[in-house]
């Protein structure tokens, strides 16, 4: 009996940990008001995407939604304006895993858009489903066509600074490796698979470090984003019909909500102060350190070099780090969010929420002089 009690207690122990930890992640989003911004987020028709958008929508922001699929884009934005009362936000095609999709998207949105203050690389994809490529399709989705959109955006972004710029990575980028001789390799079988997730995640760790480096002095910052283990579809699509019935329930017990997950992208989006934090990994709204292989600048120097070439950048589009950003719109806000009198701060709507980060827990960033590529 006493037995029966123990294991009772240790079990709804565990379950309120797990349950407070992962499922109910403090929100840790900054309020204030968005209003004249503008933000994209790719992939917001689903999962922590569609929730990151909301949240954006919420605070004013006119949100672009980058997605695939014009009907549930469509419907997604429909879904958005409804709930957040924000009647900007719209839908716009992207395919990340066409280079002349993202380029036609950014065209339609450099030339319909007159500033871009946010721009959400949420988009990912965790397996190839039954699509077969004659190059690695998940670097493609998680890397390297974001890599291509923020080189076209960034005159937007320049233009609108102090703007940002967050890759929702993961911690899956522990596991990564990355084989430059192999980068665009097609990935069959679900090992392979996972492998080429962790080393997309990487790659996102390493492109946003490389990013903020090419960045400094622009104004523009940026942030990888891990948003924790979240109950989305991104690896339950690819489950076996048969097996989701019974991994529905336990992931609603014990992985974060997409709400949850979008905590972190938010913090890195409207966080004051962080800028001095930009190329770093976020989890749970705190700046984390990385494992080696995601701090080894000459790795991300090389990675920026070998997905120039992937993503077919001419001489001529490589962003010149030296030119100078067009002049501040004077009558922007000179920090991305502003608290407008009337409006709740963070601590009143979410008491306990997260502000900085512990300035004094950061490891500094190690600085290795990137050298070309032989
Ligand atoms: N769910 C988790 O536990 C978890 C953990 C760590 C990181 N992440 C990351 O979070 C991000 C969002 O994932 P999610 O969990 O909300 O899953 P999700 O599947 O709900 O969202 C992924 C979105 O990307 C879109 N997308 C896929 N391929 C695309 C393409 N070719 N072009 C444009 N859009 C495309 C999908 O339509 C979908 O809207 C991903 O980058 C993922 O790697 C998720």
């Amino acid at each position: 009996m006493e037995a029966l009690l123990l294991g009772t207690g240790l079990l709804l122990g565990a379950y309120v940990l797990i349950y407070y930890n992962l499922v109910k992640a403090p929100p840790c989003g900054v309020l204030g008001s968005l209003r004249g911004r503008t933000a994209v987020v790719t992939g917001a028709n689903s999962g922590i995407g569609k929730m990151t958008a909301l949240e954006l929508a919420r605070r004013g922001a006119r949100v672009v939604l980058a997605c695939r699929s014009r009907e549930r884009g469509e419907a997604a934005a429909f879904d958005l304006r409804q709930e957040s009362g924000n009647n900007e936000v719209i839908f716009m095609a992207l395919d990340l895993a066409s280079l002349t999709s993202v380029r036609a998207f950014a065209t339609a949105f450099l030339s319909s858009e007159p500033r871009l203050d946010i721009l959400i690389h949420n988009a990912g994809i965790s397996s190839c489903g039954r699509t077969r490529e004659t190059f690695n399709l998940l670097l493609r989705v998680n890397h390297i066509g974001p890599f291509l959109l923020t080189h076209l955006l960034l005159p937007h972004l320049k233009m609108c600074a102090p703007s940002r710029v967050v890759v929702v990575s993961s911690a899956a980028h522990r596991r990564g490796h990355l084989d430059f001789t192999r980068l665009d390799q097609p990935v069959v079988g679900w090992q392979q698979e996972l492998r080429a997730y962790a080393d997309s995640k990487l790659a996102n760790v390493l492109f946003t470090r490389e990013l903020a480096t090419q960045l400094e002095g622009t104004g523009v910052t940026c942030y990888a984003a891990h948003p924790g283990p979240v109950n989305s579809e991104l690896f339950l699509r690819h489950v076996p019909g048969w097996l989701r019935p019974l991994l529905r329930p336990l992931a609603w017990l014990v992985l974060r909500t997409p709400r949850g997950g979008a905590q972190t992208p938010l913090y890195c989006a409207l966080q004051d102060g962080i800028e001095p934090f930009s190329g770093r990994y976020f989890a749970n709204c705190h700046v984390e350190e990385v494992s080696p292989a995601a701090r080894d600048d000459r790795a991300a120097h090389r990675l920026w070099e070998a997905s120039k070439r992937l993503a077919g950048l001419g001489p001529g589009e490589d962003d010149d780090p030296n030119e100078e950003p067009q002049p501040e719109d004077s009558a922007a806000p000179s920090s991305l969010s502003t608290t407008q009198p009337e409006e709740l701060t963070v601590s009143e709507l979410y008491p306990g929420a997260q502000s900085l980060p512990d300035l004094s827990k950061l490891t500094r960033r190690i600085q290795v002089k990137a050298e070309s590529e032989p």
